[in-house]
C-alpha cells in the first residue's frame, strides 16, 4: 500500500514532510505528498492570537485524512492544539531538533547591541514578553518590538529588506532548510523559555487507523515524546491557545530526572513574568502529563491566569 502525507507547502512544511517520507521508504513503505494550502497560510497580514490560532494550520489537513486522500499528517508539534479534535490522535512524536530561540540579525550580535530605538521582530505572544523583561533587565525600553508574519523565507525577507534591526525565530526551523548560519545567537532556555513542542515534529493519522499507529512505532522517538507530553499538558491545563505568552520547556538531567519549566506573561503586559520548574523520574506518558498537571498548578498558584 502507497502511504500518502498531507502537507502544508511552505518549504519548512515540505522539509518535514520529505522528512518522514524518506524515514518510512527506508523502511520499505511507498509514499507519495499531497500538498494542501491552509486558512494559516492564507492569513497574513494579522497575528495568529487574533485570527484563530494554531488550528489554523492544521485543519484542512484533518480533512484530507478524514475523507480518505491522505493517511497521514506531519506537523511541527507547537502548531498543534493541545486537544485533537475527536477521532484524530498523535500517532508519534520524532526526534527533537533544537528547540531553542534563534536571534537573527545581520547587524546586531545580540540584544545588548542594538541601536537607539531599534525595532526586533516576532509574532508569537511568548517571544514577545520574554524578549521585553530581558530588554528591561538591560534599561533598553527605547526598543520596540513589531508583529512579523509570514513563512521563513518572507520573515528573513522583510528582515533583509531592513524592516527589522533583528528577529527572533525558531532555531529549528532554520535548520532543517539549512539556513543555520542566518543565526547569529542562541537564546538559553534560561534566557528565552521555549514554547511546548517546539523543535519536534508530530504525525496525526485518524484514531481508527490501527495500521497506521503500528507502522509507525519504529519512526517514534520516546524521550523527545515524554518531554513533550508534560510540557503540552501545562499548555493544556492553562487552556492553552495562542492568546496568552506561555512557555513550557523539559529536559532530561543525567540522573534521570525530567525537569519542566514553564513560564506564564501577562498578555497586557502589566504583570511581571511567573516561573516555575519541577522534576520527577518520568517513564511513562501519563507520568509526563502528571508533572506537566504539577506545574500548571504551582503556575496557577504563583498567579498566573488562564
Ligand atoms: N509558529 C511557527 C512555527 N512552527 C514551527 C516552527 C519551526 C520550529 C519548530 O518546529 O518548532 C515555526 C517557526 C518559528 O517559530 O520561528
Amino acid at each position: 500500500m502507497t502511504l500518502t502525507i498531507a502537507t502544508r507547502e511552505s518549504r519548512l512544511a515540505l522539509w518535514q514532510a520529505e522528512h518522514v517520507q524518506a524515514r518510512l521508504q527506508e523502511l520499505g513503505h511507498p509514499v507519495n505528498l499531497l500538498g494542501m494550502t491552509t486558512r494559516g497560510d492564507q492569513i497574513l497580514d494579522r497575528s495568529l492570537s487574533k485570527v484563530g490560532g494554531k488550528g489554523l494550520f492544521v485543519k484542512e489537513l484533518e480533512t484530507a485524512l478524514e475523507e480518505g486522500r491522505a493517511d497521514l499528517a506531519v506537523h511541527s508539534l507547537k502548531d498543534v492544539p493541545m486537544e485533537l479534535p475527536e477521532g484524530f490522535v498523535l500517532a508519534c512524536v520524532m526526534e527533537r531538533e533544537d528547540p531553542r530561540d534563534a536571534w537573527v540579525s545581520p547587524h546586531c550580535p545580540g540584544l545588548a547591541d542594538l541601536p537607539p530605538q531599534a525595532v526586533v521582530g516576532t509574532s508569537s505572544l511568548r517571544r514577545l514578553v520574554l524578549l521585553r523583561e530581558a530588554l528591561d533587565r538591560l534599561g533598553r525600553q527605547d526598543v520596540r518590538i513589531e508583529p512579523l508574519r509570514g513563512n521563513l523565507d518572507t520573515r528573513l525577507r522583510k528582515l533583509d529588506e531592513g524592516q527589522y534591526h533583528a528577529i527572533v525565530l525558531a532555531a529549528a526551523g532554520l535548520k532543517r532548510l539549512g539556513l543555520a548560519q542566518r543565526i547569529r545567537a542562541i537564546f538559553e532556555p534560561a534566557q528565552s523559555l521555549p514554547a511546548a513542542g517546539q523543535g519536534a515534529l508530530g504525525i496525526e493519522v485518524r484514531a481508527d487507523r490501527a495500521d497506521l499507529l503500528a507502522l509507525l512505532k519504529p519512526l517514534a522517538h520516546e524521550p523527545t515524546w515524554l518531554r513533550v507530553a508534560a510540557e503540552r499538558e501545562v499548555s493544556r491545563s492553562l487552556g492553552g491557545s495562542c492568546s496568552v505568552p506561555l512557555a513550557a520547556y523539559a529536559d532530561w538531567s543525567d540522573d534521570r530526572l525530567l525537569h519542566l519549566e514553564a513560564a506564564w506573561g501577562d498578555p497586557e503586559g502589566r504583570l511581571p513574568v511567573v516561573r516555575v520548574q519541577e522534576a520527577s523520574p518520568v517513564r511513562s506518558l501519563d507520568e509526563a502529563v502528571v508533572l506537566g498537571q504539577r506545574v500548571a498548578l504551582a503556575l496557577r498558584a504563583a498567579g498566573a491566569q488562564a
